[in-house]
C-alpha cells in the first residue's frame, strides 16, 4: 500500500449507537442497537468535517457484535493501540495493532481502503476487486421472527417494495411453527419469489430433517446454519435433501478450508465484520469460489459505513448470489445519507470515488 509518509496521515475512531426499528428477533436472541465507532483516515493536518477541501479522506465502521466478533470493549481498546501504533508506524503497524480484533480491523481496514480508492478516483468495489463496472447486486430482504400472519405480511410487503428474495429467521419457535411460518410466506408471495431461511444454529440434527422435508415442498433455496456452528458432519449429512445448506457461525467455528474438504456447505455466509475487513471477505469469496461453494455477503446489521462496504464488497464478486446487505431500513435511525438505492431486488452500487459515503463525520 503506498499512502502518504506517516507523519502527514492521521487515524481517529469516535463512538455510535444507532437503534434498530424494532428488535430483531433471532435463533440467538434479539439485537435492539448497534453500537460501535466511526473511523476516520485523513491527512494530519486536515481541517475538517469530510475534508472540504478536498484532500483524500477514508472511512471505516467497527461494530462489534456478540457471538460474532470481540466485544465491545476489546474493539474500543484495539482501536487505542491502533491509533497509537498509526502515528507512530503508520498503517502497518495500526494493522498488527488490531489483527486479532476482527470488528476494529474492519474500521482500520475500510478507512485505509476508502481513503486509497479515493484518492485514486475509483470506487471501492473496482479498487478491491479489479473487476469490471458493476452497476448493481441482487439483495434479500431480512425477516425477522413473528407470528406466522406477522412473517407473511413483512415478505409481502417486501416483495411490493421490489425484493425477489426473501430471507427469514427461525429457530426461535417451534419447528412446527416455523414450518407454518414459512407456509404462509410461500402461499403470500407465490412461486417465483426465492425464499431462505436462517436457523442460527437451534436445531437438531432430526429437527432440520423435519424441517427440510417441508423446506423442499416450499421451494426454500436455502437453509442457513440449522446445527450449531460445530457440526460439520452433520451439515454435510443434511445436505442433498432438497434445500441447499449454507454455513455462517460455522465459518468463524471452522474456516473455510475444513467446511469444504467436509462438503458441509453449497454456500457459505461472508460477514466482513466478523471476518475482519471487506479485504479477508473477498479473499474468502474467491477462495470458495474455486472449490465450488457459493459466496453470500451480509452485514451484521451495520451502520451506513460497513453496510455500504458490503455491498462494494458483494460487487467485486463475480455473479454473486442475492446478498443479504439491504439492512439498514432495520435501522431506526443512521449515520448518514444512504448512498446505495434499492430497487428491483437489487443495490444500485455507488460510482463515486471511495466508498462513497458522505456527511458522516461531522464535527
Ligand atoms: O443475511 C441477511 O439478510 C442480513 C444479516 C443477518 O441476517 C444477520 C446478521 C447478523 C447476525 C444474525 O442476526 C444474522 C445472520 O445470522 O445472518
Ligand atoms: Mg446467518
Amino acid at each position: 500500500m503506498t499512502t502518504s509518509s506517516t507523519d502527514e496521515l492521521q487515524l481517529e475512531y469516535r463512538p455510535f449507537s444507532v437503534r434498530l426499528e424494532r428488535p430483531l428477533r433471532t435463533g440467538h436472541g434479539s439485537i435492539e442497537s448497534r453500537d460501535g465507532f466511526l473511523v476516520r483516515v485523513t491527512e494530519a493536518d486536515d481541517g475538517g468535517i469530510d475534508s472540504p477541501t478536498g484532500r483524500p479522506v477514508g472511512f471505516g465502521e467497527a461494530t462489534p457484535l456478540s457471538g460474532w466478533t470481540e466485544s465491545y470493549a476489546d474493539c474500543k481498546g484495539a482501536l487505542e493501540q491502533a491509533q497509537a501504533a498509526f502515528q507512530a508506524g503508520g498503517p502497518e503497524a495500526a494493522l498488527e495493532a488490531v489483527d486479532e480484533r476482527s470488528a476494529a480491523r474492519h474500521g482500520v481496514t475500510l478507512a485505509l481502503a476508502d481513503f486509497q480508492a479515493r484518492r485514486t478516483a475509483t470506487p471501492l468495489y473496482r479498487y478491491l476487486g479489479q473487476g469490471p463496472m458493476v452497476a448493481r447486486i441482487p439483495v434479500n430482504a431480512t425477516i425477522g421472527d413473528g407470528t406466522p400472519a406477522d412473517t407473511a405480511a413483512d415478505a409481502a410487503r417486501a416483495v411490493a417494495d421490489g425484493f425477489r428474495c426473501c430471507k427469514l429467521k427461525v429457530g426461535a419457535r417451534s419447528v412446527s411453527e416455523d414450518v407454518e411460518r414459512v407456509r404462509q410466506v410461500r402461499d403470500a408471495v407465490g412461486p417465483e419469489v426465492e425464499l431462505r431461511v436462517d436457523a442460527n444454529e437451534s436445531w437438531t440434527y432430526d429437527e432440520a430433517g423435519t424441517a427440510i422435508e417441508h423446506f423442499a415442498d416450499f421451494e426454500v433455496s436455502l437453509l442457513e446454519q440449522p446445527l450449531p456452528a460445530g457440526a460439520l458432519e452433520g451439515h454435510a449429512t443434511l445436505r442433498g435433501n432438497g434445500v441447499p445448506i449454507a454455513l455462517d457461525e460455522g465459518v468463524l467455528e471452522h474456516g473455510v478450508d475444513a467446511i469444504c474438504r467436509a462438503g458441509a456447505a453449497d454456500a457459505v455466509v461472508l460477514k466482513p465484520m466478523a471476518l475482519g475487513g471487506v479485504d479477508v471477505a473477498r479473499r474468502v469469496a474467491a477462495w470458495v469460489t474455486e472449490l465450488g461453494v457459493v459466496p453470500i455477503v451480509t452485514t451484521t446489521i451495520d451502520a451506513v459505513v460497513a453496510r455500504t462496504g458490503a455491498v462494494h464488497l458483494a460487487a467485486a464478486i463475480p455473479d454473486v448470489p442475492a446478498c443479504g446487505v439491504a439492512t439498514g431500513d432495520l435501522l431506526a435511525e443512521d449515520l448518514a445519507r444512504d448512498p446505495v438505492l434499492l430497487e428491483n431486488g437489487s443495490a444500485v452500487v455507488p460510482q463515486t470515488k471511495g466508498l462513497g459515503v458522505e456527511g458522516v463525520w461531522t464535527e
